[in-house]
């Protein structure tokens, strides 16, 4: 972008300050550098703040601006670090979402790029030929001789530092800065060193006995060595040891030791560099989608697919071909998948495709490393992204292709701070970048399918697993019959694990619910045990022996006696997957199992190790919840037991028959990916409930024709938009009280849309299902209308009215755009 000399006014976002933008100055001599995108210091208040600028004009919007308007202070970037493409989608954001820009900025940008950087001053050469010329006296005052001194001696000084020096020194500064002997310049505190190369130590061969005897060091640098099986990294070593680099260096002379530095890609130390595979040769049917697609990758058009693939029919090996294609052109291509349990999953088959292309964006990264890839991706260096939710704002350069993969997963939608669904994000994206987006799902969602069927997607579709593997069959099995431990493996479930494990195959059991027990109830009085800060019972673990708030996080031990009654009468109640883990046990004592949820895999490298567990055959039964419903392809696996299909259908929510089928499905699709068929058992309490049928019969789109149907007749999305006012306060009074006056607000409003025959329905204000959630009082007022060009403008003014209207201010109201949760 040129610099237009015209340009006065920046528009800047600070995050953590003003919720929305201020408007600065740009002084002449910095209007070369300011343009949209980049990171200036302004100043704030009393203090100088970091903000990134949204926005250059000419004018301001409003002339009486200008008083008072102060001067942007320093630029700090020569390129911009968030690209035009993705201002403008975080300005779309900020007005869809109804969330201010910075904040929304704060969510697309790695913190580390947030962090402001220290100020140093640094001696010129010209500086430092002055302050060495022979004959030259020392200055009067203390602080200015300490100053010259200091800068003397090391050259560069963080101001911070100067602080201590005597009286003096900031004058003094000033004059050696006038004259140029000095010049400010801006660090960022180096984020934690990502670590590119790890030098391995090994041992060729053992020096001998007597010697080691003769050294208690060499004896113990030796131990450390052999434990680890003869090779291990330097550091390890030196976390262990002592005179580790005389020992290596030592030893390594003398020939027992060889020394390597291995590369290890940084991003993901648990993704060994791994041998290239070559594409597979595509079937038909995927080689039609490939085409297809193939042909708007040129097109400079927007351009939506859904990819409907049951599991199992090579979607992945279709994204690859895609992907091939992009990059050929010189683009690239961004991946986003729901899970982290999938991108680490899908990342070693990516690695070994695009090797050092490929960046992965997920949670599990350190901040360092996270900034280190922004700024690869922004350079790109690596110009294939495979990442979750927020890999929706990688910076890449020229971008030609967008996939989402598992489109219709509700881990797309953020529910918190900023909530965006990273789906409907990359559709923005695609559509502002004139770009084909690929939606990928063996169950696409209803808002997909619908927009299929009103012409607005094209539907691509995989209708067989490849090499005409059959899908899994699916049998119910009717727990109302089932008492005891059988309410967790039924005795249908117990016989088919036995055969499956005597034919040498794996299974997998599903359930949505970590921990032991769901709760723990007084058997005399009644109470069921809550968490302090929230109105929901506490789940009970075993491995830790406590109870645990899956909500805030609160913990605490199981109390002897129930706190109401004082009755020693407390009893657990309810089942999650650390018990189904258990009964397994008892069931099958020989076999060896491992657990994936949040609780056993809270580490991106334990994740990986246990799925290898799994895949390597050493574990021969799977227990998880949603983390392995969905993507995995462990070919060994010919039985799916679904412990409970009903915890989704319990959910109060017009979308909980869609989301059980999605699951139930999903989960399905584990089962019999090998060479031998699989089958699926699905236990319930609701047989006959039309969404585990729909499971049963694998006819996803006849569900689909129905529920839209539905849809239709109670105006619920995707025929209507939605949005949900959630209403929170520290006293369950005045949450009510705010709750209502908003719900007041919004009637006005709603009859002032009518007369201009904007219809808008108002629902509730009613307490949210979880009334209390982190010590505050929520309730929750929905709101619909027909079309997105009817709600947005009603949210708006809602919006400001509530801004004007005083509400106390421990009081938040927070707008959630379809909202997917209603909890
Ligand atoms: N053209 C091909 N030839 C042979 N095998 C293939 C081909 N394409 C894919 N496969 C294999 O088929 C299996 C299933 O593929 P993949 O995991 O991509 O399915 P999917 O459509 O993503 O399913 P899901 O929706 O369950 O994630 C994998 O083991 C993959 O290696
Ligand atoms: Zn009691
Ligand atoms: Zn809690």
């Amino acid at each position: 972008m040129k610099s237009d000399p015209a340009v006065s006014y920046a528009e800047v976002a600070i995050p953590n300050g003003p919720a929305e933008p201020l408007h600065y100055r740009i002084p002449t001599a910095l209007k070369p550098r300011v343009q949209s995108g980049v990171r200036v210091l302004v100043p704030l208040g009393r203090r100088e703040a970091l903000g990134i600028v949204v926005g250059v004009a000419r004018t301001l919007p409003d002339p009486a601006l200008e008083k008072g308007l102060r001067d942007v202070a320093v630029v700090l970037d020569q390129r911009p670090v968030l690209p035009a493409d993705l201002m403008k989608l975080c300005r779309w954001m900020a007005s869809y979402y109804l969330h201010p820009l910075p904040a929304v900025l704060e969510t697309a940008l790695p913190t580390g790029l947030l962090a402001k950087p220290v100020v140093r001053y640094r001696l010129t050469e010209e500086g430092a030929q002055g302050l060495g010329a022979p004959g030259r006296s020392a200055p009067r005052s203390a602080g200015a001789r300490a100053l010259e001194e200091a800068l003397k001696l090391s050259g560069a000084i963080p101001r911070k530092e100067l602080r201590a020096l005597p009286r003096g020194w900031k004058a003094h500064a000033q004059r050696l800065e006038e004259k140029g002997w000095i010049q400010r310049d801006y660090v960022w505190p180096a984020a934690q060193p990502s670590q590119r190369v790890v030098r391995m130590i090994h041992l060729v061969q053992e020096p001998p006995p007597e010697r080691v005897a003769r050294s208690p060091y060499l004896r113990s640098f030796l131990e450390v060595l052999l434990e680890a099986g003869g090779t291990c990294s330097l550091g390890h070593l030196r976390n262990r040891a002592a005179h580790v680099h005389y020992w290596v260096k030592k030893l390594q002379d003398e020939g027992f030791l060889r020394v390597e530095d291995r590369e290890v890609v940084q991003e993901s130390p648990f993704a060994q560099a791994m041998a290239p595979t070559a594409p597979m040769a595509l079937t038909p049917d995927q080689d039609q989608v490939v085409t297809r697609v193939g042909q708007t990758l040129t097109a400079g058009a927007f351009h939506p697919f859904v990819l409907f693939g049951v599991t199992g029919s090579g979607k992945t090996e279709v994204y690859l071909a895609l992907i091939e294609r992009v990059l050929a052109a010189g683009r690239t291509a961004l991946v986003l998948v729901p899970e982290i349990a999938l991108s680490t999953q899908l990342e070693a088959l990516f690695r070994s495709r695009f090797g050092r292309r490929l960046a992965v964006w997920h949670s599990g990264l350190s901040p360092g490393v996270r900034d280190d890839q922004w700024k690869k991706i922004v350079g790109g260096e690596s110009p294939v992204v495979l990442g979750v939710r927020s890999a929706v704002f990688s910076p890449l350069p020229n971008l030609g292709l967008i996939v989402v993969d598992e489109e219709h997963d509700g881990s797309y939608k953020q529910d918190d701070r900023l909530r965006y669904h990273a789906r409907d994000a990359a559709l923005m994206r695609a559509r502002l970048l004139d770009i084909p987006v690929l939606l990928g799902s063996a169950t696409p969602s209803l808002q997909s399918i619908h927009h299929w069927r009103q012409g607005r997607y094209e539907l691509l579709r995989l209708q067989k697993r490849v090499e005409d593997r059959p899908l899994p069959q699916v049998a119910v099995v009717d727990m109302r019959r089932h008492r005891g431990p059988f309410r967790i493996l039924s005795p249908e479930l117990q016989k088919a694990l036995g055969e499956t494990l005597e034919q040498g195959r794996q299974a997998i059991l599903f359930l949505n619910r970590r921990g032991f027990a769901t709760f723990f109830l007084c058997r005399t009085c009644g109470y069921v045990l809550q968490c302090p800060h929230c109105a929901v019972s506490v789940t009970y673990h075993q491995s830790s022996d406590r109870l645990q708030c899956h909500y805030c996080g609160w913990e605490a031990q199981v109390p002897g006696a129930c706190p109401v009654c004082q009755k020693h009468a407390l009893i657990p109640f309810g089942f999650g997957t650390e018990r189904v883990e258990e009964e397994c046990k008892k069931a099958f004592p020989d076999v060896e199992t491992v657990r994936i949820d949040r609780d056993a895999v809270s580490r991106p490298g334990q994740l990986v190790q246990s799925l290898n567990v799994f895949r390597s055959g050493k574990a021969r039964v799977l227990i998880g919840t949603q983390m392995v419903a969905k993507g995995h392809d462990f070919p060994d696996v010919t039985l799916v037991g679904v412990i409970n299909a009903d915890t989704a259908l319990q959910v109060a929510d017009f979308r909980s028959g869609e989301t059980t089928v999605q699951l139930l499905l999903q989960v399905a699709g584990r089962a019999g990916r090998g060479d031998a068929p699989g089958r699926v058992l699905v236990q319930t309490y609701n047989p006959r409930h039309h969404a585990i049928q729909a499971a049963v019969h694998m006819d996803y789109l006849q569900f689909c024709e129905a529920e839209l149907a539905s849809r239709q007749e109670l105006q619920y999305p995707p025929f209507t938009r939605m949005a949900r006012l959630l209403v929170t306060a520290p006293e369950s009074e005045a949450a009510g009280r705010a709750a209502r006056q908003c719900a007041q607000e919004a009637e006005q409003l709603k009859a002032a849309f009518e007369k201009n025959r904007r219809p808008i329905a108002l629902m509730g204000p009613a307490p949210a299902p979880i009334q209390k959630l982190k010590g505050r009082f929520r309730w929750n007022l929905y709101i619909k209308a027909w079309s997105h060009a009817h709600l947005q403008p009603f949210l708006e003014s809602l919006m400001d009215r509530l801004k004007a209207s005083k509400l106390p201010r421990t009081v938040h109201v927070v707008v959630d755009r379809d909202p997917l949760s209603s909890l």
